[in-house]
């Protein structure tokens, strides 16, 4: 189990810088997730704490030990790939036993740790074959009791499950919380899909072209996004948002008139002076189709999903856009006129910088 601590990391290929001074400081057997859009940094950010990468600048401390300069196998660490890595000529029981050879530990010690490790993962069963012998589940529950056996002080994941089918994905998205539970060490892990961020993490950390926008637990995020790309980032479908200007504001309360003549109330903490571009962003889960005094919207499409509905409308008078998860066991037709609205703690207001002014 360890800390780990980054302060100021830079890191260029050649010209392009992509990473800008990255800080953050992750607790010991903390479970951390990177996610951001493809290419701002994320694998590469993970890479610099394995020592796979040089850094640029800043400083790497594990346990409060700065280890810039150790090479990866030194560093206490264990990384799983997306592409599992399995040496193919080996069984299973060979592949997880490998590393702890190569450290020269006693037969005996090795076949406690590949023996335990198959026991937490459930692959007892499967310790002779080897890797083409496996589906890709029990290929990658491998390359984690690979990991396992070393009992490393961090695991770095880079997404580790993004090439099983999505079945197999839930469930050892499922075995990972569990794995974290049972060994309680800090994990570090690489994702782009965000139902493992909301799922594992015990906080996420939201990467934009090589900077943190924002570092929270889960549902903190969802429902405090710092700005409006980790709004928009982060849910499926994204949250709505739709363009206005402050007409008053009194007392923590504003009118916001919008694109088609609509007008809405919204909480604000800070004066804004009437004539200001705000965006407000709600949510599609949150949002009502029978509002007093609502945003008129016709519908233009239906989906149906089974467990919810999502109906797109358009704002009348407009070419905002909208998406409302709906009740789906209510009738909703092409053309159907709705009212829209969300409770006065759901409706999100971002200022001209982009940034949430708290209700
Ligand atoms: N070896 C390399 N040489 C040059 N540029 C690289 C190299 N590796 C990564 N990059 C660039 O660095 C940036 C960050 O890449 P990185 O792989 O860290 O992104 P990512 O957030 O993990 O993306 P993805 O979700 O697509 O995996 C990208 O612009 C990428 O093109």
């Amino acid at each position: 189990m360890a800390q780990v601590q980054l302060t100021g990391i830079r890191k260029s290929y050649g010209a392009q810088a992509v990473l800008h001074g990255i800080d953050l400081d992750i607790a010991d057997g903390e479970f951390v997730v990177f996610v951001g859009p493809s290419g701002c940094g994320k694998s590469t950010l993970l890479r610099a704490i394995c020592g796979l990468e040089d850094i640029a600048g800043g400083d790497i401390l594990i346990d409060g030990t700065r280890v810039n300069d150790v090479p990866p196998a030194q560093r206490g660490l264990a990384m799983v790939f997306q592409s599992y890595a399995l040496y193919p000529h080996m069984t299973v029981y060979e592949n997880m036993a490998f590393a702890l050879k190569l450290a020269g530990k006693r037969k005996a010690q090795i076949d406690e740790a590949v023996r335990k490790a198959a026991h937490t993962l459930q692959i007892e069963a499967l310790l002779e074959r080897r890797p083409k012998e496996l589906s890709g589940g029990q290929r990658q529950r491998v390359a984690i009791g690979r990991a396992i056996v070393r009992q490393p002080a961090v695991f770095l994941f880079d997404e580790p499950l993004s090439n099983l089918d999505a079945s197999l994905r839930v469930q050892m998205r499922i075995e990972l919380a569990r794995l974290h539970r049972t060994l309680a060490t800090t994990m570090i892990y690489v994702t782009h899909d965000q139902v493992e961020a909301m799922t594992l993490a015990d906080r996420i950390v939201v990467l934009r072209a090589g900077r943190i926008e924002q570092v929270g637990a889960p549902l903190e995020l969802y429902h405090r996004p710092d700005n409006l790309f980790v709004a928009g980032f982060l849910g499926a479908p994204p949250m709505n948002f739709l363009r206005g200007e402050i007409r008053q504001w009194n007392a923590g309360q504003a009118v916001v008139a919008l694109a088609g003549g609509a007008q809405l109330m919204v909480s604000v903490a800070a004066h804004m002076a009437p004539g200001a571009h705000v965006t407000l962003g709600m949510r599609p889960e949150h949002i009502v189709t029978d509002a007093v005094d609502g945003i008129p919207a016709t519908v233009f499409a239906v989906e149906r999903l089974g467990e919810g509905t999502y109906l797109y409308a358009t704002v009348i008078g407009s070419t905002e856009q909208v998406i409302v998860r709906a009740d789906p066991d209510a009738t909703w037709d092409v053309g159907q006129y709705l009212l829209l609205g969300a409770p006065l703690a759901r409706i999100h207001v971002f200022g001209e910088n982009g940034r949430r002014c708290p209700p």
